[in-house]
């Protein structure tokens, strides 16, 4: 082949399946273009290609998450070491490198129908809290206990060493059993308590147990006749009332992170959502539940039955809630 345009798409034109290029060849015909550098990467192109291909299936199926940890590095929180596809892909439980599953550091132990869900939800905003999402009665139950430490730590989430475990089940609050079991697996272990005033917290409680029985086609009886005894009297039988009667503490001492943009108030459901930068979400319509009629004499005799409990856990937490007395 000659120097020179002719040779050059003489060249070409013998490999019809590409286009002729415009303009001199960089280097003279043939021979000599094919040892040039550029079209030495022409011809390695596919192979190149298919190689990175083959390198990043390899990957994807090594390390399902861990392709997602390599991309974005730039946008690696400071605080948590997590960027929003990790922090994404690990609240669906996937396993990113890093990560194993933890005991708890911190139980939300109750109390019942105070609000135990929204406090989970909204402390999971924080990038430092891993919530497990469903209530474990572990420590309440013989049965899940008689399983081992390490049978509920598989049950747990996978978080990194910087992030704290939360779990709740607020039926830990009223288990004998439950404190000595936890204590036993960790003494320094930070349990929240979360309370509500006691009078509306027995309303929630019937509320909810009402709508069981009603699915179940079962009669339920008035709210008044739950709470009293035919001789008017508060019926403290009543486990909702035994509930009721509160004592216990909190803390978790976390950086900062939570402020009052991650919620606003939502008139339709009547309480508050939450939202950060990647999701908005309130609680299920279990949550916020329109509660029953009741008389409001009904609703004094119960307040002032809860009165005096409620001074010794005032003293006892160091707080007065000013929960109303009658
Ligand atoms: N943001 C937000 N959204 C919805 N609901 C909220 C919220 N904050 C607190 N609450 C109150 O939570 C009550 C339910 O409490 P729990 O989650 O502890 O219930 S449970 O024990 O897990 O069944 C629920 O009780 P009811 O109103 O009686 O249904 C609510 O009053």
């Amino acid at each position: 082949m000659s120097f020179g345009n002719e040779g050059y798409q003489t060249t070409w034109s013998e490999d019809p399946g590409r286009k002729p290029s415009r303009g001199p060849p960089l280097m003279g015909g043939r021979c000599e273009s094919s040892s040039s550098p550029l079209s030495s990467l022409r011809r390695m192109a596919p192979i190149i290609v298919f190689s990175s291909l083959l390198f990043c299936l390899v990957l994807y199926y090594t390390f399902p998450i861990g392709a997602a940890a390599i991309y974005a590095p730039s946008a690696v929180s400071e605080t948590t070491g997590l960027d929003s596809v990790t922090t994404e892909a690990y609240r669906k439980r996937l396993r990113i490198r890093g990560t194993q599953r933890r005991l708890p550091q911190a139980l939300i132990i109750g109390v019942r129908k105070c609000g135990t869900r929204a406090l989970i939800e909204m402390l999971n905003l924080h990038p430092h809290i891993q919530k497990n999402g469903i209530e474990m009665h572990f420590f309440d139950d013989d049965e899940r206990y008689a399983n081992g430490l390490e049978w509920y730590r598989k049950r747990m989430p996978y978080s990194f060493d910087n992030q704290v475990t939360i779990e709740k089940t607020p039926s830990y609050f009223i288990s004998r059993e439950a404190p000595a079991r936890i204590r036993a697996m960790n003494e320094t272990i930070k349990l929240l308590l979360i309370v509500r005033e006691p009078a509306m917290r027995v309303l929630s409680d019937y509320t909810q147990i009402m709508e069981a029985k009603m699915r179940k086609g079962r009669q339920v009886a008035p709210f008044h006749k739950k709470v009293l005894t035919p001789d008017g009297e508060i019926n403290d039988g009543f486990k909702a009332i035994q509930i009721s009667q509160y004592a216990v503490q909190r803390f978790l001492r976390l950086p900062l992170h939570i402020k009052p943009d991650n919620f606003y108030f939502n008139e339709t459901k009547g309480f508050y959502c939450m939202r950060n930068e990647t999701f908005q979400k309130c609680l299920a319509d279990a949550k916020g539940r329109p509660h029953p009629y009741v008389d409001p004499a009904v609703m004094s005799r119960l307040r002032k039955f809860f009165a005096p409990f409620n001074e010794q856990f005032y003293e006892m937490v160091g707080r007065n809630f000013g929960w109303p007395s009658s």
